[in-house]
């Protein structure tokens, strides 16, 4: 007992020894004993330390700012395997608007085995805000705030862990995501605003349309049933050129030929959920890219009448003069600028950001989408817009023909041939009847159901009345002109 006092009292008095000699030292002597005892520590935890961590961020920041496809393969992992074990949970609802997505809340950590291994996850928000004793959070409002996943894992158990763990994780959430997509069925997506950020939302989405119902030439609908059907079987192709494993669709024509028709058409043949994008209500190109990030893997991302946009660019443009002294028309001015200069403005949509959008390196992170843009002007859009290479393809949708126009009797009426089909044939050449025209003269009229003869006697005489009208059609110089520079493009 005497000689554990006479230890530690020799202890003491060592230690006040050094003190003092450390008190006597000058002061870039100190400097130097702290920079040795900084750098040593991490050597010295790391030695003592037997544990090793993963970082798992929402979003990668290189080579862009992009969502990481691991954090939500680890969300859905968790969310059915370990969540049962978490006090601390965070629900919301997800894309497909299929009940709420419960899953980790920040700082919770829940313990796994695999194998053998114990797996330690936690959920961290970067801002590392400290959120209260809330148990289930149920605000969309830090969706956007970047999160990570932390996995600590005994050093030994590395090997397993980046080699059967990680990758098991992605091999279940890709059956998970096929399972969900098969029960909950196709989608059709749409954006708006929630407490300022936009947010896609959804309903079920099973459109009546075919391309067996679509009026068209035939060659035209069948090389755009190739194209697609090469697009969707074209995953090692683009990974082999090392293009992104999109396609971009122009469809371009008057009102009622059949553009929105052949979206659903495209969607019912692909099978694909559709992500309706409006753009009047995205605030900003942050917005914009916030939605396009959180669109999903076999979609088609349409842009309904992108003309209307632009007359508004167009508007816009006149009401900036008008401040400076020009007379404005007073039309309606959107909170949208497609001007290619101002791709650096926080407060607006522009050209730059939707062509980025489009095609910038954002969707090489994305597989298997389509963009689909439409509009009854094509002459007024943007070059830059619709050059070709951007859009892969512009399909024009024209006026009712002959062969259109069959398909139309065959769908609505059930014949594939009629006396009146000559005459009709010859009244389609000289007229401008669109699909929407024809199939309208083709339906019942009120509760009285007319046979084909009465259908295609009345189609007849509104074709003849449509030519008398239009024996002297008048015409849009402005529009003209833009048409044919399209043409001669
Ligand atoms: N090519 C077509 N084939 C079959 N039906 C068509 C076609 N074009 C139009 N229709 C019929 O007319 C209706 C309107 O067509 P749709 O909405 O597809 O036209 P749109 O080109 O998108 O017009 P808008 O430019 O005004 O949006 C459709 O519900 C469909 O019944
Ligand atoms: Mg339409």
């Amino acid at each position: 007992m005497a000689s554990s006092v006479e230890k530690w009292v020799g202890l003491g008095s060592a230690m006040a020894g050094l003190g003092l000699l450390w008190s006597r030292m000058p002061e870039h002597v100190h400097e130097e004993a702290r920079h040795i005892i900084s750098s040593l520590t991490p050597m010295v935890s790391a030695y003592f330390n037997p544990y090793e961590q993963i970082t798992v961020s929402e979003y990668s920041e290189e080579p862009q700012f992009r969502r990481n496809k691991l954090f939500d393969a680890i969300s859905a992992y968790l969310s059915c395997e370990c969540v049962g074990d978490a006090r601390k949970l965070r629900a919301e609802l997800g894309n497909d608007s299929n009940g709420p997505l419960v899953g980790l809340d920040e700082n919770q950590e829940v313990v796994h085995s695999f194998r053998g291994a114990r797996m330690w996850w936690r959920l961290c928000s970067k801002a590392s805000k400290n959120r209260g004793p809330t148990i289930i959070s149920i605000l969309p409002g830090d969706a956007d705030e970047p999160r990570c996943y932390k996995l600590v894992f005994h050093k030994r158990h590395r090997k397993l862990v980046v080699e059967d763990y990680l990758p098991g994780i992605v091999e279940r959430w890709r059956e998970l995501t096929a399972r969900n997509r098969q029960r909950r069925g196709r989608r059709l997506f749409t954006n708006h605003s929630v407490c300022g950020k936009g947010v896609w939302s959804s309903v079920p989405y099973n459109p009546p349309a075919t391309f067996g119902m679509l009026a068209m030439d035939p060659g035209k609908k069948r090389e755009i049933m190739d194209d697609l059907t090469a697009f969707r079987e074209g995953k090692e192709y683009h990974s082999k050129v090392g293009k992104a494993w999109k396609r971009g669709y122009l469809l371009h024509g008057p009102p009622g030929t059949g553009k929105s028709t052949m979206i659903a058409a495209m969607a019912n043949f692909l099978d694909y959920d559709v992500f309706d994008l409006d753009l009047t209500s995205i605030k900003n190109n942050a917005e914009l890219r916030k939605l396009f990030l959180d669109t999903t893997d076999k979609s088609i991302i349409v842009i309904e009448d992108i003309d209307a946009i632009e007359v508004d660019l167009a508007t816009k443009r006149k009401g900036k003069k008008a401040a400076n002294g020009d007379q404005n028309d007073g039309h309606h001015q959107l909170p949208i600028d497609l001007s290619d200069n101002s791709g650096d403005d926080k407060s607006k949509v522009t050209l730059s950001g939707l062509l980025s959008f489009v095609d910038g390196l954002w969707s090489a992170c994305g597989g298997e989408r389509i963009f689909v843009f439409t509009t009854n002007h094509v002459g007024r859009l943007d070059p830059a817009l619709i050059r070709r290479g951007r859009m892969d393809k512009h399909i024009e949708m024209s006026y009712c023909h002959f062969e259109a126009f069959k398909v139309l009797a065959s769908n609505y009426l059930g014949v594939a041939d009629h006396p009146l089909f000559v005459e009709i044939g010859r009244l389609l050449d000289a007229t401008q009847m669109t699909p929407a025209d024809v199939a309208h003269n083709l339906m019942p009229r009120g509760k009285r159901k007319r046979n084909a003869d009465e259908c295609l006697a009345a189609l007849v005489e509104k074709m003849k009345k449509a030519k008398m009208e239009s024996a002297s059609p008048p015409v849009d110089p402005v529009d003209e002109a833009n048409e044919e520079r399209f043409h001669s493009d």
